[in-house]
């Protein structure tokens, strides 16, 4: 079984498990619930930088990355770095990450947050919706292609943008649908950890554009962005490049002054 075929496997229980004790007409009560949401999609087609700066404090490629972080903080230092959105890292056993970091960093910030995590289930759109998310991540690795509609779909009725993650040429065709506001191609192949931009340089041409386009992981530095903007990239989602420093929020804030 490959690493991702694990994650999946745990989290299907889990979230058979998390169904059991948190109802879908208890997370529906959350306050959170009717919250307007905040489009991701929109802000990045407002921005010249487009960067999305990630919380993540370990991952199965990197082990730790950084263990001693404050979300709430992060989130802050993130905003005022001039970012266009965060994602959250919520699966705890591969990516020390949990739910709860969602809800401290919308009870800090009102960017766009995305809900990053296996999403396989409704019920974890609803919880993503539930704790503060505006975005939810869709994996195409891991999702047939009813699975993407049906989950799509879902996640648009509850007013959720939707970033379609895809790494290969078969997993992007499946997955064009109407009911996806932005298309990520991973520059990381969850199977084998290999990083390479050419991932995004490749797939570039074969996205329609109507989708915004965004590049996933592996980007440390201001000349990957420049190149990338030419495939007619304009989202950027960056992890470890900050959250490996102390204060990823000034790291961001560096950054992107280069950037502009
Ligand atoms: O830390 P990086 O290399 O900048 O990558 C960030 C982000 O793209 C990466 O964490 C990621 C992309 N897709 C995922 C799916 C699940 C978990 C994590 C990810």
């Amino acid at each position: 079984m490959n690493i991702l075929d694990k994650i999946v496997t745990d989290k299907r229980k889990e979230v058979a498990l998390k169904k059991t004790v948190i109802p879908r007409s208890q997370l529906e009560r959350s306050v959170l619930f009717d919250r307007k949401s905040n489009s991701l999609a929109t802000a990045l087609k407002h921005s010249d930088t487009g960067i999305i700066a990630e919380h993540k404090r370990r991952s199965p490629s990197k082990d730790t990355i950084n263990q001693n972080t404050n979300v709430g903080q992060v989130a802050k230092g993130y905003k005022s770095a001039g970012v266009c959105g965060m994602s959250v890292l919520t699966d705890i056993k591969y990516f020390g990450g949990s739910i709860e970091d969602l809800v401290l960093a919308r009870a800090s910030v009102n960017i766009p947050l995305l809900r990053k995590d296996f999403i396989i289930d409704e019920y974890q759109i609803m919880e993503a919706k539930a704790y503060g998310a505006d975005v939810i991540l869709l994996i195409a690795a891991v999702l047939t292609k009813n699975e993407i509609k049906n989950l799509s779909e879902f996640a648009k009725s509850i007013n959720l943008d939707v970033l379609l993650e895809v790494h290969n040429e078969e997993e992007l065709t499946k997955s064009i649908m109407p009911s996806l506001d932005m298309l990520g191609v991973n520059n990381r192949n969850l199977k084998t950890f290999e990083v390479s931009l050419d991932t995004s340089k490749d797939l570039s041409s074969l996205i329609p554009e109507d989708f915004v386009k965004v590049s996933e992981s592996g980007i440390s530095s201001i000349e990957a962005i420049k190149s990338l903007k030419n495939y007619g990239y304009e989202g950027f989602l960056i992890g470890e490049n900050f959250m490996k420093t102390d204060k990823p929020g000034e790291s961001a804030h560096k950054f992107i002054d280069q950037l502009k």
